[in-house]
């Protein structure tokens, strides 16, 4: 049994203020919550907030990004020490977003899986394809050379080190949600592709969903056999919805 895990991606969104008014009221309803586990991703400087907030609860704490490496001259970059040294338990990486905007490859990616396996934390590597691959009938072969190329490069053994995030870009902050049905297909297919190589870790690896999950919509795609949790965008940013969104996480653990 895979514990659902129910992550929060505020992308670049918010002041300190609503920071710590949103990890307040996530707090307060996560101690209600036990059997889902929790996880917020407050942009970089509001981590320090995040530490210091969340300490001493269940809720755990993530990094959107993280540099290739260790450290040095690397301006505007932040390494994986660092977000250790911040409380950081996760840390998202190959979002479609750094993928689009920033120019990350699946070797830069790799590279971010490793480092963050190498300072303690779970990276969440997001796969997805667009809806032009979809249209196209691509989307099995975009996610297959999307985790091919970790398994190249890091091993299939890493898999047993990190969650992945299905995030069907067309799906992504436009309010289109793949259906239970479609996001299941494709979840089946990243875990026997695992599972191909090493059945243990297929087995275990968890598969969270992204793409406009909202509380409506939630318990129907977190109640299918391979989806084990969410990574939340836009209904991240309201505490109510969030916590709705990990009580239909909870009631999917059974
Ligand atoms: O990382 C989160 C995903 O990009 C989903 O964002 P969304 O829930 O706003 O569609």
């Amino acid at each position: 049994m895979r514990q659902p895990l129910i992550a929060g991606n505020w992308k670049m969104n918010g002041t300190r203020s609503s920071a710590e008014a949103l990890i307040k009221g996530v707090l307060e309803g996560a101690e209600k919550l036990g059997k889902a586990e929790i996880a917020i991703c407050p942009p970089f400087p509001f981590l320090e907030a995040g530490e210091r907030l969340v300490a001493n609860s269940s809720v755990r704490l993530g990094g959107q990004n993280v540099c290739t490496e260790a450290s040095g001259a690397y301006t505007g970059e932040v390494s994986a020490a660092m977000l250790a040294e911040f409380g950081c338990s996760y840390v998202i990486c190959g979002h479609s977003e750094r993928r689009e905007y920033y120019g990350e490859t699946d070797a830069i990616v790799a590279k971010k899986l490793a480092i963050v396996v190498e300072n303690g934390m779970k990276p969440i590597l997001c796969v997805g394809e667009t809806l032009d691959q979809r249209e196209q009938g691509k989307t099995q072969e975009v996610i297959a050379q999307q985790i091919d190329a970790v398994i190249a490069q890091n091993g299939i053994a890493s898999f047993a080190e990190l969650e992945i995030a299905y995030e069907p870009i067309w799906a992504i902050g436009t309010g289109k949600t793949a259906t239970p049905e479609q996001a299941q297909e494709v979840h089946d297919f990243i875990r026997q592709r695992i599972a191909g190589q090493d059945q243990a870790i297929g087995a275990k690896v968890r598969i969270l969903y992204g793409g406009s999950m909202k509380p409506g919509n939630a318990s129907d795609l977190l109640s299918q056999p391979d989806i084990d949790g969410g990574l939340i965008g836009g209904a991240a940013l309201a505490a109510e919805d969030f916590l709705a969104i990990c009580r239909a996480g909870e009631a999917a653990a059974g």
